[in-house]
């Protein structure tokens, strides 16, 4: 029988203090080490999905370069189709399979912009995308394998929903601090530490200075 959902996994890098980027957006947290591994990790998933203010903020590109491996298949959760068409997301999408996960929020202006592109556009949700849906569909793609690389809100949404299985977080020697700095979670938060998913640590590997700590939802 088809699993409903693809395998989850959270990544991220975030500092001492649990920021994955300073309030100017600066996020590069990770060692060359570091990024080595996230890129042989992404060449073993199916897809990577991001949200749109780190799709606009950091510009990714979203590939393997640092390793041989294949390029999964890309996914940004851009309910109003805002990504810019300069974005080297949509500027490369002639050769890495992207898909852009909209809501019935996108105007028709944003949307045929997105059908210039050759991308996969997926439609779910009123308001934002309503990722449940979203992952039955990709499900449904043969995605079995899903690295989810933030930012805050939408790992928050993964964490709230109960929709993800592992977590690769690595814990960088850096300091952050600040209330408009951006945490690994955002969105509300759990009032309760007993509304928290329990997690069983898996492994954790030193990079230096750097952990990479790994953790399986129990
Ligand atoms: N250090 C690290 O590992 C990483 C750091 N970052 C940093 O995170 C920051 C961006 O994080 P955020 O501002 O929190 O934005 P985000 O990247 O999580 O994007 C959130 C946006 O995605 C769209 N979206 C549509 N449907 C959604 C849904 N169902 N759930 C959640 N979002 C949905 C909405 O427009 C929403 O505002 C950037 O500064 C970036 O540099 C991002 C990834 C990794
Ligand atoms: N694991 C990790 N460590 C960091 O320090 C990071 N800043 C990120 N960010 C994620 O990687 C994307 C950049 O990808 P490309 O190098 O352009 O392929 C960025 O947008 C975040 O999703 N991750």
């Amino acid at each position: 029988m088809e699993k409903s959902r693809p395998h989850v996994i959270l990544s991220g890098a975030i500092s001492v203090d649990g920021k994955i980027a300073t309030k100017t957006n600066d996020s590069k947290l990770s060692s060359q080490k570091d990024i080595q591994r996230l890129h042989k990790l992404r060449s073993s998933v199916d897809a990577i999905l991001i949200g749109k203010n780190t799709a606009s903020r950091d510009n990714p590109l979203l590939t393997v370069r640092h390793v041989k491996g294949k390029n999964p298949i890309r996914i940004v959760l851009d309910s109003k189709g805002t990504i810019s068409k300069t974005s080297k997301i949509l500027q490369s999408s002639n050769k890495v399979p992207t898909i852009i996960a909209i809501s019935k929020k996108i105007t028709k202006k944003n949307l045929e912009k997105l059908e210039k592109f050759p991308v996969e556009i997926i439609s779910t949700g009123n308001d934002s995308v309503n990722l449940k849906l979203l992952l039955k569909k990709l499900s449904k793609k043969k995605i079995k394998t899903i690295l989810v690389e933030g930012g805050g809100t939408v790992n928050w949404e993964f964490v709230k929903h109960n929709l993800f299985d592992e977590m690769i977080l690595t814990i960088s020697p850096y300091l952050l601090g600040g209330e408009d700095s951006i945490s690994y979670l955002r969105g509300t938060g759990f009032s309760r530490i007993s509304h928290s998913p329990n997690l069983r640590l898996k492994s954790v590997k030193r990079l230096k200075n750097h952990l990479v700590l790994h953790y399986v939802k129990l």
